[in-house]
């Protein structure tokens, strides 16, 4: 049986701010992030019968993206740790999620392949739409077992 791959598509909201940018994403903004999650396989055999014919249950791969994904990142500030506005948010109670990397949407894609790949989840590769015409993708072969780089110093976001 040929390997086989299978996509599902999610979508989040989450506010972010990137310190230092030289453009309008120094501001405080969000995004309605849409998540195309890849995951390949050899569909599943007569020997189940239940999921014969499936790399994998969608419903299972939905389950996954959000214990890993969805639940942390939906409808909260995705911080670096370094915004001013990052305590206020967090003493009003608002949903934050300190990642600790700069929130370009390369860095997230890392973070996503590699949560879902830690979890188990036979990823091929994440597509991180940021906006309706701006995205990142990173296949999970090319993140290393002991976590992704994430460019912590430098770049915009030096002071
Ligand atoms: N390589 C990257 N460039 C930028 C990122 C990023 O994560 N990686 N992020 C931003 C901003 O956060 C934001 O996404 C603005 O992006 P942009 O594509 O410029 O957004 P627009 O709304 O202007 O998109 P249009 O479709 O062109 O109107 C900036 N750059
Ligand atoms: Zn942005």
């Amino acid at each position: 049986m040929p390997t086989t791959r299978i996509c599902k598509i999610f979508t989040f909201d989450a506010a972010h701010q990137l310190i230092g940018h030289s453009g309008k994403c120094a501001n405080l903004h969000g995004h309605t992030y849409t998540l195309e999650v890849v995951v390949s396989g050899e569909p599943i055999g007569e020997e189940n019968p239940s999921d014969e014919g499936f790399v994998m249950d969608f419903a299972k791969l939905k389950a996954v993206v959000k214990t890993e994904v969805t639940d942390i990142l939906d409808h909260a500030f995705i911080s670096r740790g370094n915004e001013p506005a990052l305590e206020v948010l967090r003493a009003s109670g608002s949903k934050v999620a300190v990642l600790g990397f700069r929130t370009t949407a390369e860095n997230l894609a890392r973070y996503i392949v590699y949560r879902l790949k830690t979890a188990g989840l036979p990823v091929e590769s994440v597509k991180l739409w940021e906006t309706q015409t701006a995205w990142a993708q990173v296949y999970a072969a090319e993140v290393p077992d002991d976590g992704p780089f994430y460019q912590e110093v430098g770049g915009c976001d030096s002071e």
